[in-house]
């Protein structure tokens, strides 16, 4: 059983990996952004709070997101593991997954960060928006900010799991087999 945590900023190719990742090792695929993104297009009073602060590039609230996933893996949690994607993005994040997984009678395998310079981001997010409709694809601003988030919330959480020896580092640029290639390698070495 795998249970992955495939981490990166925004824009690293979480997505475009995780679909791939999903379909080799037989994985439920959990992103909170599609998640959320799901709420929003219900138009649910979840959704409606979340999307004021997505549309900033700001986090939505760790027990928000926390809730989520907690049901989706009692939903899930009798399948062949997951892939997390975008989640845990805070410390308070990771240490609840920990305690949701240990009560599912279940483990993190690992965390594989995708590593992407930030230009290279920011070219990847406006190319994405061209078609995504995303109102946080939109403009640079934006994207420095979501960029600036994941630095200042979300990138300790690396060390959360770099403590535990659970932590392989990708280079994310390259072509996305080249990329996928390594991912295995380093899922398959967890
Ligand atoms: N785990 C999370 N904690 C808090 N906010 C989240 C989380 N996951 C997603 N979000 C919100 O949804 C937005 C889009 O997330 P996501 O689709 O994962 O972005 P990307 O795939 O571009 O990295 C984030 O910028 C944030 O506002
Ligand atoms: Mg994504």
């Amino acid at each position: 059983m795998i249970n992955l945590v495939l981490f990166g900023p925004p824009g690293a190719g979480k997505g475009t990996q995780s679909d791939m990742i999903k379909e080799k090792y037989s994985l439920t695929h959990l992103s909170t952004g599609d998640l959320l993104r799901g709420e929003i297009k219900a138009g649910t009073p979840l959704g409606i709070k979340a999307k004021e602060l997505m549309d900033q590039g700001q986090l939505v609230p760790d027990e928000v997101v926390i809730g989520m996933i907690d049901s989706k893996i009692k939903e899930h949690k009798s399948g062949n593991g997951f892939i997390f994607d975008g989640f845990p993005r805070t410390v308070a994040q990771a240490e609840a997954l920990d305690n949701l997984m240990t009560e599912n009678g279940i483990a993190i395998s690992g965390m594989v960060a995708l590593e992407v310079d930030e230009e290279e981001l920011t070219k990847r997010i406006l190319k994405r928006g061209e078609t995504s409709g995303r109102t946080d694809d939109q403009n640079e601003d934006l994207i420095r900010n979501r960029v600036q988030e994941y630095n200042n919330k979300t990138a300790p959480v690396a060390s959360f799991y770099e403590g535990q020896g659970k932590f392989k580092s990708i280079n994310g640029v390259g072509s996305i087999e080249e990329i996928f290639g390594s991912v295995c390698t380093a899922i398959d070495s967890l």
